[in-house]
Parts: structure tokens; C-alpha cells; sequence
């Protein structure tokens, strides 16, 4: 029969075809002959005679009514949803949950008030300081901006905790860049400008502008006139207005964080440039090679340099190789967990400190029992259990901080005290990694910080020689604002070291 192969189903579809092996995703293309690009593009070159071609104008409107049903109902497009789904779950444990993306949305908020960030300029992809300065702290080499969704999600997550100065900032860029767009639909978001404006208008509400609340609320009803919450806001804010409720336009201050005192200084010392960190220039602030006596500095000396005499501080250059660095981080990598602070007695996780750490034994690996030996020998202090901890290996991330503390115990309860061994008299902290942008280690109440140097080990030493702590010391690590952070400490404490630093009944040494 003409025209009839007999190896044709009446669908067109050849009754013999091997059954498609089915690859993780198919592209369309592969879903048929009616999706075929090549064919979709001609079909598409020139709108006009599409529509003045009888045959051209026939397969249009055959592939608009029935071809692309076909592909989106085939068996195909099921299976491909199928493997979407499998492969999702395959990784779905492995991916950020929640608890990360809320965390992200923090760690943009603590650089943008630490580091004096304009939000604006953040959206845009800059890292602008709003100071006098205005010099930007970090320019990216390719420059990624947020989208209004993203602005929605960090704006929420401060207004779910009642923080109405952050809410505001985040949700106006949200509100803005919505505004920008409406229409367009992107299939990524998870809110709209509905959204934002509601949760803006409620964020000027609650910090008292009642004006501002009102138009935004008008704004929503726009959109969605019968939402009745939002009906019932508008009457409530006319009647507040009406009242002649004072509405508050000045900006809300910043929330006060609880473990914080020393805010500002703090914060100086973070954003302070990399040529003023360290303190003036000052006689007894040299640099020398030290063998410390000791016959493992003999052929390598230390290279110190005094950082400050008050408190104790120096630093040590090239203390460790590149590649033990990296032996250190492979070594502690798989161990990492969520660091944790001293509470009374116990030990928890707190917002204060962000990062992931690992202990490592010297026993682990010749490397760490190398430099536990160098740390001895630089130290002179004598590192034998239970006279030092292990190796702490600490990886901070975006955002990544640990606010101003002191290493030593300030409470006989201290969790550091199960060692037997008493306090933590020194730390010898090495950066193990370089950081793009921030993360320097500040001592607030010293007023100098040292940006991080790749391979350099600070030292310092917590106690006074009359066991008192030395306040002096108080020091944090300021958020990694671009880069991976990576550094390793070694404390060691006051027992053991009796005649390697003799006590002292003078306060002051
Ligand atoms: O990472 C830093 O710069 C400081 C870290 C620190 O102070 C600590 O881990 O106790
Ligand atoms: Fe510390």
C-alpha cells in the first residue's frame, strides 16, 4: 500500500524502535521529531511568513496544540522527572539544609555590620564600606550580585528574630529589585513582592513608622486587594495615624549583641587596613632569628618578630612549610565538626564562634608530631601530656568568626581545668591558609590586630607570671569576609613550665 510502511505505527512512531536507554537527563530534543531545535528555529525565523505559509502556519499550530503535549506527557519527560528525583535524593544529605542557608544569611549580616558594609553595594556584588573611607575591602574578580529573592530570605530571617534594623535594610533592596522585575518570572524564587511588602511594611511598623507601614500595605493591597490581615493593618495603621500616633523616621540602631561590649573597638580593628594593623613603631619591636638554644633551631632559626611587648606578642614567619599546612588540613579535614565554647561546665555551640574544628594527636602523623616538637623548641616550654592540648585545627568560612574572648579559664568551673594541669598559660596559633578579605586575628583590648599570614604562628602568652589572667589579651577572630580561613593552636598550660617560665609576684609580668 502506497504510502503506508508497514513498520509504522498510525502514530507515526516506529513499532520496532529499541526501547530508549534512559540517560540521567535527555534533552529535548532527543523527546521526538516535533521538538527537534533545527526544525523549531526555521519554524521560527521569520514570524511573518510562519503565519503567512499555509504549511508553516499548520505545523505551529501543530506543535502548539499537540506536539508539545505530547513531549510533556510522554514517557520520556516521566522518566526524566524520575531520574531528577532519584538523583536528588541520592545527594539531597550531602547538600546544605536550613540550618545553613539561615546560617549564610547571618554570616552576610555580621560582615555587613563588622566590616561597615553598605547593603546596597552588597546586592550589587561591591564590598563598600559605608565610612569615611568608602574604599571597597574586597573586589571580587567577577562581580555577583543578589537577586530580590535572595534579599527576601536574609531580610526574613532577621525579621524572624524580631531584628526589624536588619529586616528593613534587606527587605528594601528586596521591595526595590521585585518592583524592578514584576512580571518576569523566574523559577527559582520562593517569594514575591507581595511577600516582601508585607514583611516590610510590618519590619516599619514595628520600628514605629507607622507612615511608611500604611503606604506599603497599600502597596500589597494592590496586588492582592482581598487579603484581609493586610485590610485590617491598613485600618488599624489610619487609626493610629489619625491618633496622631508619633511615626518615627529616623533609621533603628543596630541591635545590641549580648557578648559584645566592645563593639566598636572590635570592629575598628577588623576593617583596619593591612599596613596599620600593628602598633607604632616602637625600639624593643624587632626582628631576629632565635635558636633558642635548642639544637632543632640550630641550622633553621625562628624567625620572630615582636609584635608588642604588652601583652606578649610575636610572631613567627615561614613556621611551617606549605605542604605540612596542607598535611594538617587533609589530616584534620574528615574530623571537623561545629566548634564549641566553654558554658560553666560544659561545652556548646554558640553564635559567637563559627567554624569548624578537628583535634589532632601528634600521634596522628609525623607532621604534627614535627611541629609540636618545633613549637617546643620556639616556646621552650615543655609540651609532654598533660602539659599541653592537642592540636586544634580550625576552618572558618564565610562569615566565619570568633568574637572576643580569652583563651585561658576565667572561671575555676572552666571545662579546661579536667586537664589537671591548670590553665592555659600560652597559644601558639598558626595560619595554616591566606584569606582573600578579613579574618584578621584582633586583640581589642591592646588595641592592634594582625592580618593572616600563610604559614606565620602567633604567640602569645595568656598569664601573667603570677597565674592572674593577663586582660590584655583579650583578642577574636574577625569573619572571613573572602576566602577559606584555616588555623591550628596549640595551647599549653601552666603546669610543667614551672622552670621554664619561674613565677613572679609582680602583677605586671
Ligand atoms: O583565628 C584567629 O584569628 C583567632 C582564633 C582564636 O582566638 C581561637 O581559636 O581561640
Ligand atoms: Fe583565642
Amino acid at each position: 500500500m502506497l504510502g503506508l510502511c508497514p513498520w509504522l505505527e498510525p502514530d507515526g512512531l516506529p513499532r520496532s524502535l529499541p526501547p530508549q536507554t534512559t540517560p540521567w537527563f535527555h534533552g529535548v530534543s532527543q523527546l521526538g521529531q516535533g521538538s527537534d531545535p533545527r526544525r523549531v528555529r526555521a519554524l521560527h525565523q521569520d514570524p511573518q511568513a510562519s503565519v503567512d505559509n499555509p504549511l508553516l502556519a499548520f505545523s505551529l499550530i501543530k506543535r502548539l496544540y499537540s506536539d508539545w503535549p505530547n513531549v510533556i506527557y510522554s514517557e520520556e519527560a516521566t522518566e526524566n522527572t524520575q531520574a531528577l528525583h532519584d538523583g536528588f535524593q541520592e545527594v539531597e544529605q550531602e547538600l546544605p539544609g536550613a540550618e545553613d542557608l539561615d546560617g549564610a544569611a547571618r554570616a552576610l549580616m555580621r560582615l555587613q555590620d563588622v566590616y561597615g558594609l553598605s547593603v546596597k553595594g552588597l546586592v550589587h556584588g561591591t564590598f563598600q564600606g559605608t565610612g569615611a573611607t568608602r574604599t571597597p575591602l574586597y573586589s571580587p574578580s567577577r562581580r555577583v550580585g543578589l537577586s530580590a529573592d535572595d534579599c527576601f530570605h536574609v531580610g526574613k530571617v532577621a525579621y524572624d528574630t524580631g531584628d526589624y534594623y536588619h529586616s528593613i535594610a534587606w527587605l528594601e533592596e528586596a521591595v526595590g529589585l521585585f518592583r524592578l522585575s514584576y512580571g518576569s518570572w523566574n523559577p527559582e524564587d520562593r517569594s514575591s513582592l507581595e511577600d516582601a511588602l508585607d514583611h516590610l511594611a510590618f519590619s516599619y511598623f514595628m520600628a514605629g513608622n507607622v507612615s511608611h507601614a500604611l503606604s506599603l500595605s497599600r502597596e500589597f493591597l494592590h496586588y492582592d486587594p482581598s487579603n484581609r490581615r493586610v485590610l485590617r493593618n491598613v485600618v488599624k495603621y489610619k487609626e493610629l495615624l489619625e491618633k496622631g500616633t508619633p511615626t518615627r523616621t529616623e533609621p533603628l540602631l543596630r541591635p545590641n549583641s549580648t557578648h559584645l561590649q566592645s563593639r566598636d573597638a572590635y570592629e575598628e580593628l577588623c576593617q583596619r587596613p593591612r599596613g596599620q594593623s600593628a602598633p607604632q613603631h616602637h625600639p624593643h619591636l624587632v626582628c631576629s632569628y632565635e635558636t633558642n638554644g635548642s639544637p632543632f633551631l640550630l641550622l633553621q632559626p625562628a624567625k620572630k618578630e615582636m609584635v608588642q611587648t604588652q601583652p606578649y606578642v610575636a610572631l613567627y614567619h615561614d613556621f611551617i612549610s606549605d605542604a605540612e599546612a596542607e598535611t594538617i588540613k587533609g589530616l584534620a579535614g574528615p574530623w571537623l565538626q561545629r566548634s564549641v565554647v566553654a558554658s560553666g561546665e560544659e561545652q556548646q555551640k554558640a553564635e559567637y564562634r563559627i567554624s569548624k574544628s578537628a583535634w589532632l594527636k601528634d600521634t596522628a602523623h609525623p607532621v604534627v608530631r614535627a611541629l609540636e616538637q618545633r613549637i617546643g623548641a620556639v616556646t621552650g616550654l615543655d609540651l609532654r601530656p598533660p602539659y599541653a592540648e592537642y592540636l586544634q585545627v580550625v576552618n572558618y568560612g564565610m562569615g566565619g568568626h570568633y568574637e572576643p574572648h580569652f583563651d585561658h579559664a576565667t572561671s575555676r568551673k572552666s571545662p579546661l581545668y579536667r586537664m589537671k594541669s591548670g590553665n592555659r598559660i600560652a597559644t601558639v596559633m598558626i595560619y595554616l591558609s591566606a584569606v582573600e578579605a578579613g579574618g584578621s586575628t584582633a586583640f581589642i583590648a591592646a588595641n592592634f590586630s594582625v592580618p593572616v599570614l600563610k604559614n606565620a604562628a602567633l604567640f602569645w602568652w595568656n598569664l601573667h607570671r603570677n597565674g592572674a589572667g593577663a586582660s590584655a589579651t583579650l583578642h577574636a577572630a574577625c569573619p572571613v569576609l573572602a576566602g577559606d580561613k584555616w588555623v591550628a593552636n596549640k595551647w599549653i598550660h601552666e603546669y610543667g613550665q614551672e622552670f621554664r617560665r619561674p613565677c613572679s609576684t609582680d602583677p605586671q609580668e
